[in-house]
């Protein structure tokens, strides 16, 4: 017989909280942050960091911005203890900056955790023990009250510590580790508990953080217990309440959010979601979020690939290229109705006169995270004219007209199909000059030279050599009729038929590099419609190469 999956797995019991509040909550301003890269990030990689890896990250950790930093777990080795140690000494750490330790609820680790502090301005002592049903009858083997008494006896030991080093801001944390899948009550007796050895006030509060070690229910329960946690926690003016999810269902983020939503003051997590299994709540995400809501986050990720290379670099675990807001891809669009309404929502962000984000299928502006706006559109086989047209634009500054650009379309999308791949800029660039015999050689009608005067009443007058097929013929023109004269020319010289449908014209860069596009839409012979394109120093030449550049494509 199969074995059926869902059998082996209990229904995740309901909070009782009728009167939740937290779903008619909105998010106003950050909560405070703390990031356990360097200690529940560190003890989930395949080579923990050295030294290097963790200074490393540490200054970037500081350059973000965030004021909590769990620094590592002393008791672990040598490493975390003498790096933790030498960043004591090091003096490099603010006076705004807390460090924290984790420690198990054990005398021995514990006192190795406050002497790797010796000599810390301000600094955190974290101490955890798990409270749910599993862990005290399978881990422990304890009753709820010696799952207590470990939880008292390591407080006590913490408070000791602490009153023997006066010259360190001692802050306390308490984590009844897998607060998520324990009773309520339970979770708060204990950390009552803990309170009443530690005597924490408004000023000098205790932070009570509740993790959902491993996540096992959806975010909404998540929220219910972090609501009925705040409202029936004795002296809650003593404790911040601080937020630690793991994202094992993939709600890591989600639970966190809704998690401040339901009374929580801080989140720990870990940049780009590192940690146990499937990861930490990842700060990026939270932080960068609140962006959208109005709401300052208080870190800076406006250099976003800078913060990616040095987390790469110390996790040695790439940041995935979907993953929120850092990801190589998200901001990325290669199908065609998304190019489309990119394209358009730039050009109307272009002309809009205030800085509000509007632009379809992007909910943050990439500028603000330091990244630019070249990779927002890329060309495949799924992309429609939007994608090539703002490549173009912007690798070429060209901005061809719209039924020019149905034109070029098959061109691209027969090159996409053929290749089977993305197509970057200089693909683009060569299928547009091949489709419109654009400053290419071994053309059948090429510019040989050109020159320009005026005659007496100002008009411009126009004199060049085309050569057709290696003959040379002189055409010529006036003013505006300029186009028109050279495309008689080439009607009575080379017996080349073209009418002249539509044109236009835009400059090209500036400055020294100023110059100018012109689009000519011609009908051949037999009605079909061909195009021309120039660019040229001067709209006077680039319309004279536009001409020729139809004369190309009509003998083909
Ligand atoms: C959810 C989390 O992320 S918690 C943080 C986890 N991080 C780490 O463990 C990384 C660093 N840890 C280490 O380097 C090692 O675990 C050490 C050096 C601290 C301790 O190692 P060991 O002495 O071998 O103990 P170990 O960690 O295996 O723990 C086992 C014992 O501690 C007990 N224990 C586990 N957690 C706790 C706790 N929070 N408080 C008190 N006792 C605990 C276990 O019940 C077990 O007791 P037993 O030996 O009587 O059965
Ligand atoms: C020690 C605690 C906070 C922890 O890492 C967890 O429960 O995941």
């Amino acid at each position: 017989m199969l074995s059926q999956p869902s059998k082996k797995y209990q229904p995740f019991a309901q909070v009782n909280l009728p009167d939740r509040q937290w779903p008619s909550q909105t998010i106003t301003s950050p909560p405070r942050w703390l990031s356990t890269d360097l200690r529940d990030g560190n003890q989930s990689i395949i080579d923990p960091m050295d030294g290097v890896k963790k200074n490393r990250f540490f200054d970037l950790l500081l350059e973000v911005g965030v004021k909590e930093i769990e620094v590592g777990f002393p008791a672990a080795g040598s490493t975390e203890f003498d790096f933790i140690q030498g960043l004591v000494r090091s003096g490099k750490v603010p006076e705004d900056v807390y460090l924290q330790v984790l420690t198990q609820s054990r005398e021995d680790l514990i006192r190795t955790s406050f002497e790797s502090l010796e000599g810390a301005q301000k600094a955190i002592v974290h101490l955890y023990n798990a409270v749910s049903p599993a862990w005290r009858d399978i881990v422990f083997r304890m009753s709820k009250d010696e799952v207590r008494a470990i939880a008292v006896e390591g407080a006590k030991i913490m408070r000791d510590e602490a009153a023997k080093r006066p010259g360190t801001d001692w802050h306390f944390q308490y984590s009844p580790e897998t607060f998520s899948t324990a009773e309520l009550d339970f979770s708060i007796e204990v950390c009552e508990a803990v309170m009443e050895v530690l005597a924490p006030t408004p000023d000098q509060p205790i932070i009570l953080n509740l993790p959902a070690t491993v996540e096992a229910a959806t975010p909404n329960i998540y929220a219910d217990q972090i609501e009925y946690f705040c409202r029936n926690l004795p002296n809650r003016e003593s404790a911040v309440i601080s937020l630690h999810t793991h994202n094992d269902r993939g709600t890591g983020v989600a639970a966190a959010e809704l998690g401040i939503m339901a009374g929580a003051d801080r989140v720990e997590g870990c940049l780009f979601g590192n940690g146990e299994r499937t990861g930490n709540c990842c700060l990026v995400t939270v932080a960068l979020n609140m962006y959208t809501q109005g709401v300052d986050p208080g870190l800076d990720f406006s250099d976003i690939d800078r913060v990616i290379e040095t987390v790469e670099y110390c996790n040695d675990i790439p940041v995935h290229q979907r993953h929120p807001y850092g990801g190589e891809l998200v901001f990325t669009a290669f199908s065609g109705s998304h190019q489309d309404a990119i394209k358009k929502g730039f050009a109307a962000h272009e002309v809009q006169n205030d800085e509000r984000w509007r632009v379809p299928y992007l909910p943050i502006d990439p500028a603000d995270l330091g990244r630019n706006y070249e990779a927002v559109i890329r060309v495949n086989s799924q992309s429609g004219k939007g994608g090539f047209a703002w490549v173009l634009e912007q690798d070429q500054g060209l901005k061809l007209p719209k039924k020019m650009q149905s034109d070029f379309s098959r061109h691209v999308q027969f090159m996409a199909d053929d290749l089977g791949r993305e197509l970057d800029a200089s693909d683009i660039w060569s299928a547009f000059q091949n489709a419109y015999h654009v400053q290419i050689d071994n053309k059948h009608f090429q510019l040989v030279d050109y020159e320009e005067s005026r005659a007496s009443d100002g008009t411009r007058i126009f004199a060049g050599t085309v050569a057709v097929a290696g003959e040379e013929q002189r055409v010529s023109g006036r003013g505006n009729g300029l186009i028109s004269s050279v495309m008689s020319t080439i009607e009575d010289s080379f017996g080349l038929k073209l009418k002249i449908r539509d044109y236009t014209e835009h400059a090209l860069g500036s400055g020294r590099d100023a110059r100018a596009a012109a689009y000519l839409e011609c009908e051949g012979e037999n009605g079909e419609t061909i195009w021309g394109v120039g660019i040229d120093e001067d709209v006077a030449t680039a319309s004279v190469r536009a001409v020729l550049s139809a004369a190309n494509t009509a003998v083909g």
